[in-house]
């Protein structure tokens, strides 16, 4: 269900703000609230029900840390390691977490240990732990690995695609339509990705109208779901509302995904489109780790933490503790010995420091 058909915008909860009755009621910003004082009450209400209709009450989010996040490292992450972190990413209510990948260690070295993680996680229970499989070799080594999802992942443009996984755009679809049947028999879900829905690394802008005809031969084919990547994080509201426009034109808004890289900084602004247009799940990255070893400069994916304050802000459900989420982030950022590549988390690490002074 959407907002547009439950939802009042009299009582909007956004966050610190409060929209009842149209009034902003905001004590950051008092220039704000005389603002809309000053506005009829019908315009403000009129406007916070545009902002919020079509929006999900629900977003399921998809982290991908353990294998878009991991999978870029230069140095070799220890099992153990990969396995507590996706201990304890299940334990703060995330629903679905990507694993791992079960391509060729020799194109992704990080990996290599595929079967060893998926076998000591595959049966944390009520959580979807899907595995990237890029051929009907990866598909088999990992439903022996104890994979009950998996996932398969294209491209909407021929040199990523070739640079990616060493094969033409319809070469991929043909293998994949391979790993959807033997999927189909074992009764497996198939999820399906397409990569560089606004940008290629090579050949720049790619048409919408690609990235929607690789959309539905994965959806035709039997995925799922669909996660429209922006692999290398150019994209911009500008250009994703049309992108999406081509794909929902023709595959089920209810069958799309969004996965943002945050090159930019533009993930969370290409997200809030996205929930506009109705789209209810959304890939993330905890603490922001990742990018792609075949995209050169592209950063992580956009920070889960990030992605959580806003829906909480929004009022939309994910049902992922914030506090547990920063704890599994720290984990891994002092694995990496690295700083968190969330704003939220480091915002909050902040505030509680302060705190504990006083
Ligand atoms: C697809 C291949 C395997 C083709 O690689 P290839 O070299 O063309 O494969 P091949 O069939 O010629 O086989 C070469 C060797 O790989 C082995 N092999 C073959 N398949 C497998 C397998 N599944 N697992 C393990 N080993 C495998 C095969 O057995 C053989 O071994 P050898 O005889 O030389 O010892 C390779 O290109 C590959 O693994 N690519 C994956 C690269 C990758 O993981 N990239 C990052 C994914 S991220 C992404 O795509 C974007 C996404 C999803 O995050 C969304 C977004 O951000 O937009």
């Amino acid at each position: 269900m959407s907002r547009g058909d439950s939802f009042s915008p009299r009582t909007m909860t956004t966050g610190r703000n409060t929209l009842k009755s149209g009034i902003v009621d905001n004590s950051f910003y008092t220039s704000d609230y005389q603002y809309s004082q000053k506005r009829n009450n019908k315009d403000m209400q009129d406007m916070a029900y545009k902002f919020m209709k079509g929006m999900p009450e629900f977003v399921k989010i998809v982290e991908v840390g353990p294998r878009d996040g991991l999978q870029n490292e230069k140095n070799i992450v220890p099992t153990d390691v990969k396995i507590e972190l996706i201990h304890r990413l299940a334990s703060t209510g995330l629903s679905v977490i990507e694993a791992t990948s079960f391509v060729s260690p020799k194109w992704v070295p990080q990996l290599a240990d595929a079967k060893d993680v998926m076998q000591a996680v595959h049966n944390l229970r009520g959580i979807r732990l899907p595995v990237l499989t890029p051929n009907l070799k990866g598909f088999e080594a990992a439903v022996a690995a104890g994979a009950r999802e998996v996932a398969v992942f294209a491209s909407a443009s021929e040199s990523f695609s070739k640079s990616n996984i060493n094969c033409s755009i319809e070469e991929s679809l043909s293998r994949y339509r391979a790993v959807t049947r033997a999927a189909k028999e074992l009764s497996i879900p198939v999820r399906g990705y397409v990569s560089c829905v606004v940008g290629c690394p090579v050949e720049g802008p790619v048409p919408p109208s690609k990235v929607a005809y690789v959309a539905k031969a994965l959806y035709d084919m039997g995925c799922f779901e669909i996660s429209l990547g922006d692999t290398i994080g150019v994209g911009t509201p500008g250009t994703v509302v049309p992108m999406l426009l081509a794909v929902m034109a023709i595959v089920p808004t209810e069958k799309l995904a969004v996965h943002f890289h945050d090159t930019y900084g533009q993930s969370l602004p290409n997200i809030l489109v996205s929930l506009q247009m109705g789209i209810s799940a959304v890939d993330s990255s905890v603490a922001g780790l990742g990018g792609c070893p075949y995209a050169k400069g592209a950063s992580g994916n956009v920070a889960t933490e990030d992605v959580v304050y806003m829906l909480n802000g929004l009022g939309i459900k994910t049902n992922v503790d914030i506090g547990k989420l920063m704890s599994a982030g720290d984990f891994i950022g002092k694995q990496l010995g690295r700083p968190s590549g969330s704003k939220t988390a480091i915002a909050l690490n902040r505030v509680t420091a302060d705190a504990s002074k006083i």
